[in-house]
């Protein structure tokens, strides 16, 4: 598969002119980090968002690059199905007693995305996480669970049999590899629990593998590390199967470029992960990307001056973002060739 802009990439000093490098503090941890680090980019279709994880390569990162500049410098010839787009509550790996809190920041929220199968962690912490958001949650909300392919098979299947007692709408994640995806699914069917695939989509070389060897029933589709929406929507309809379009903990203009995404898609079934502006302590657009009575907006938004100034990360981590950013487009511009 292709990635596109890389045929009519802008100049670097374009891309750079503009941009800025914020450190957003959260108000939980999640993925071991306490800040979120992105490069905003200001490009003639608007502001946009380079954020990969700081511990991936730059081969990866460079997707990210692709999908950043492809959503500030170009609008999606895609139609706009839809305006607002339902989003779930985001809970991360916290002591039950927390459970609460973290919820009451999601407002409206039917659905709540379970962190599961945290390391240095137990079952037994999981039960009593799922049970504790199910009792405040009601019988009405929706429960999924995502273990971001902590499990081996024989403690995926284990842990979702002692989970389903809560109904779970699916499990994002619950191995890390396709096989063993498959394989879930046989070992649980009788169970009505669907297998959900992530990483499986956004970190394999081949984005549609998942898909055929018939390993998800459902995929979570990020716009940034499959290089935008345009290439999101192909990979979504050569699939064939229902999708779900998540965040990667960005600020608002990253949630901005998959609200995007989201409102392009054919057909959308589930709430999407987006609204994970509400584990934001700060945000870099007024107002936030965050769930208002359990939506999100889907149009652009408008990064505020003050925030830059506020956010702004320190002057060593800045350069090392666009030291890392000048090598994606590098890699980007020898694709190209
Ligand atoms: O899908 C959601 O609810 C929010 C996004 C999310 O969980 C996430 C955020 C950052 C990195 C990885 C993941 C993930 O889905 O695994
Ligand atoms: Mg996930």
């Amino acid at each position: 598969m292709t990635t596109p802009v890389t045929d009519a990439l802008p100049p670097l000093d374009e891309v750079l002119s503009g941009s800025a490098v914020v450190s957003v503090p959260l108000t939980t941890r999640f993925r071991g980090v306490e800040h979120r680090e992105a490069v905003l980019l200001r490009g003639p279709a608007g502001w946009s968002e380079f954020s990969p994880f700081t511990e991936y390569g730059d081969a990866e990162a460079a997707m990210w690059l692709a999908a950043a500049i492809d959503f500030g410098w170009r609008e999606s010839g895609a139609a706009v199905l839809r305006e607002s787009i339902l989003v779930n509550a985001t809970l991360p790996a916290v002591a039950p007693d927390r459970i609460e809190a973290v919820l009451a920041r999601f407002d409206g929220c039917r659905t709540v995305k379970i962190k599961v199968a945290e390391r240095g962690q137990t079952l037994a912490d999981d039960v009593e996480r799922v049970r504790e958001t199910r009792r405040l949650i009601g019988a009405e909300g929706r429960i999924r669970l995502d273990a971001n392919g902590a499990w081996n098979l024989d403690e995926a299947e284990h842990a979702v049999r002692a989970l389903e007692q809560f109904d779970l709408e699916y499990v994002e994640q619950p191995c890390a590899s396709i096989d063993e995806l498959a394989e879930l699914r046989r070992r649980i069917h009788r169970i009505d629990v669907l297998v959900a695939a992530d990483e499986s989509v956004r970190k394999a070389a081949d984005p549609l593998a998942v898909a055929r060897a018939g390993a998800a029933d459902i995929l979570v589709i990020k716009a940034a590390p499959l290089g935008g929406i345009d290439r999101a929507l192909t990979i979504v309809e050569a699939a064939g199967l229902p999708a779900v379009v998540s965040s990667a903990l960005d600020t608002s203009v990253g949630l901005a470029m998959g609200a995007a995404l989201a409102a392009r898609l054919p057909s959308l079934e589930f709430d999407c992960g987006l609204g994970t502006g509400a584990l934001l302590g700060d945000d870099v657009a007024v107002p936030p990307v965050a769930p208002v009575a359990g939506a999100i907006g889907t149009g652009r938004v408008e990064v505020d001056a003050d925030a830059l100034r506020r956010l702004a990360a320190p002057d060593e981590r800045a350069q090392w973002w666009r030291a890392r950013l000048e090598r994606c487009y590098a890699l980007l511009m020898g694709d190209a060739r």
